[in-house]
């Protein structure tokens, strides 16, 4: 009697012991899986001339299957190992699904009415070949935690999860049919409520991963944009009302993680509570049939420690499942931006190897801005701007001066006609090399937020091969020497974020400094004087003077007459080039949009001068 109730107490221990640690496994899980993808910076891209590459995903009815696929295929590089590591996953897991039938055995080795001597002999030899399948196990397990581990990245980590969660319960299961399949028939009637609950449960946790992405997103979008321009913020006394905006975002976020995190409660309780009712049931009828003899006491020990097992393994395979559908709710948004890529490339195309001789040509282009398909920039618009010239480009707010630029820069293609440097389309040439050939100095010139001599030396292909020499040649020519030695720290003085630590003309200098030191052969100056008082523009004037011998300039101007020296102006009007020639030739038509510019703003600048 007393040995009876001594086993039936270890026997006990042990499952509660084993049920405990399932326990604890499912919870460990249960808190560890956050979202894996910030798609905050990404989110904060435009993309302009964008397309979706070949790369696209089947419609809907496959997508998720793709999608899965296109998740795992990120652990490729790792399949070899991965192979090896699953070998010895199964020789391990099935050493470790033979440890309850063993117990079963010894339980009803215990039991057994056989003599006390030949019981002992019995369960002597059984250890014997179980120590030896043990230590078998013990060296899978050792080659497979090694390879999963040197495999590590995230996935792989997933993967092993899964694999380890998917064997278990399937050898489990089978186990369990082995020793009585009328209490796995009971047992396995949790399986189909669970089903449903986890289908709905992960198509929610995708929407809701892709949600709070978008939501993060959008917040530090805000955020980041009103912080960067805190000067025109504070300049409006808006501080209040973009913290509440920042903060109803934050706020959505956390409506959406605290509806997220009610679900998962909610469907992790039902697994629990329906995983104990079927616990529950099996101990019921387990208990019946062992009073009708039905099933051996070692059996109905065996027949728990599966079920058991089975539990821990599918703990971690419903919280490897809602870690997956969070990770594709998340990868969703980031393979939507991804697989976008620009229609022009960054690199690739030709190379011309004789020197480049500036000559320009816009032949009949059409151009509408892709994010604004409904207006027609440009239609038919011709100009050629010959090499060594200074073009000026002008006309009304809005024509497009700016665009005549982009498109050269191959910041976009034409829709119809094409550009062309030295008779070849620029879509035939290297866009890098491309934009090699020219450079640009704007009327908000950025300035990166390092010192003033890295800022200057951006200019050149290799900016770690340039002199000090050559700085400063640069730097003088600019009109940017004298001010910059007269910081304390002169070239090595940190310019702030977007150069705000310079006024505009230092900043406008940096830049054509900047400009000089790349030597391109093709100049597009875009306003570059107009935001600047009298001194500062007598200053960058002369260095773009300096800057413009020797090279093709467009200019896009605003003071009309800052381009009198002009070798021809072109005024853009309703998509195309109105009217070309000289200053003074423009100014003799009567009727003329140029003349009626100049007009127009001699009138303005002599009230205000006045
Ligand atoms: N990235 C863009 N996406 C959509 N539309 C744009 C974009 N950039 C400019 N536009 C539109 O294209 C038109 C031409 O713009 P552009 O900047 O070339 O004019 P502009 O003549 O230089 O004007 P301004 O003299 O006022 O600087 C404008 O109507 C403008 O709103």
């Amino acid at each position: 009697m007393f040995k009876a109730n001594h086993h039936d107490q270890f026997y006990r221990c042990l499952l509660f012991a084993l049920l405990k640690k399932c326990c604890k496994k499912i919870s460990k899980h249960e808190i560890t899986g956050q979202p894996v993808v910030h798609l905050s910076d990404l989110k904060n891209l435009t993309f302009t001339n964008v397309k979706a590459t070949n790369n696209k995903a089947p419609d809907n009815l496959k997508k998720k299957t793709y999608e899965i696929r296109r998740l795992f295929s990120l652990a490729k590089p790792e399949r070899w190992k991965l192979s090896g590591a699953v070998v010895l996953l199964i020789i391990s897991s099935g050493v470790s699904m033979a440890v309850p039938f063993c117990i079963g055995k010894v339980i009803d080795i215990i039991y057994s009415p056989s003599e006390q001597e030949k019981m002992k002999e019995k369960l002597t030899t059984f250890c014997q070949i179980m120590v030896g399948v043990f230590v078998v196990g013990a060296v899978a397990n050792f080659g497979r935690v090694y390879l999963m581990s040197v495999s590590g990245n995230r996935i792989i980590n997933r993967l092993r999860q899964t694999l380890f969660s998917s064997i278990m319960p399937t050898g489990g299961v089978g186990m369990m049919m082995y020793v009585s399949p009328k209490l796995t028939g009971i047992a396995l009637l949790i399986v189909p409520p669970v089903s449903i609950m986890a289908r709905y449960y992960g198509r929610f946790l995708r929407a809701i991963t892709k949600d709070v992405q978008d939501s993060l997103a959008n917040t530090t979008q805000i955020a980041e944009e009103k912080i960067s321009n805190i000067r025109t913020v504070r300049a409006f006394g808006h501080e209040t009302t973009e913290e509440d905006r920042y903060n109803t975002g934050i706020k959505h976020v956390l409506d959406l993680t605290y509806k997220e995190a009610l679900m998962r409660a909610m469907f992790f309780g039902s697994v629990g509570l329906a995983g104990n009712c079927v616990v529950l049931s099996v101990f019921y009828y387990g208990g019946t049939m062992m009073t009708e003899s039905q099933i051996s006491v070692g059996d109905l020990s065996a027949f728990l420690l599966y079920a058991a097992y089975i539990g821990v393994s599918l703990g971690g395979m419903t919280s490897f499942y809602s870690e997956m559908m969070k990770g594709l709710g998340a990868s969703t948004r980031l393979w939507e931006l991804t697989d976008r890529t620009s229609s022009i490339p960054v690199h690739g195309g030709l190379i011309p190897t004789s020197p480049v001789i500036g000559n320009i040509e816009f032949n009949d282009v059409r151009f509408i801005y892709p994010s604004r398909d409904d207006v027609v920039i440009f239609d038919k618009l011709s100009l050629l701007v010959p090499s060594g010239s200074i073009t000026a480009v002008v006309g009304p707010s809005g024509s497009g001066k700016s665009t005549v630029g982009s498109l050269l820069l191959r910041y976009y293609d034409p829709s119809q006609g094409s550009v062309t440097l030295d008779g070849e389309d620029i879509k035939k040439i290297d866009p890098t090399w491309l934009r090699g050939q020219i450079g640009t100095v704007s009327q908000e010139p950025v300035l990166f937020s390092c010192s003033v001599r890295d800022n200057i030396a951006y200019g050149s292909q290799d900016p770690t091969t340039v002199t000090d020499e050559e700085i400063y040649e640069a730097a003088k020519k600019a009109n940017a020497y004298h001010f910059i030695n007269s910081f304390p720290d002169k070239f090595n003085t940190l310019v702030g974020e977007r150069g705000q630590t310079l006024s505009g003309g230092q900043r406008q200098r940096v830049a054509i400094a900047r400009a000089i030191l790349k030597n391109p052969k093709i100049l597009i100056l875009d306003e570059a004087t107009s935001a600047l008082d009298a001194e500062s523009e007598y200053l960058v004037h002369e260095a773009l003077e300096r800057l413009m011998v020797g090279r093709t300039v467009i200019t896009i101007a605003h003071r009309l007459s800052t381009i009198k020296s002009a070798d021809q102006i072109a005024v853009i009007d309703h998509g195309h080039v109105s009217e070309i020639g000289s200053y003074s030739q423009l100014m003799d038509i009567p009727d003329g949009l140029f003349r009626k510019l100049v007009e127009r703003q001699t009138i303005t600048v002599d009230v205000n001068g006045s």
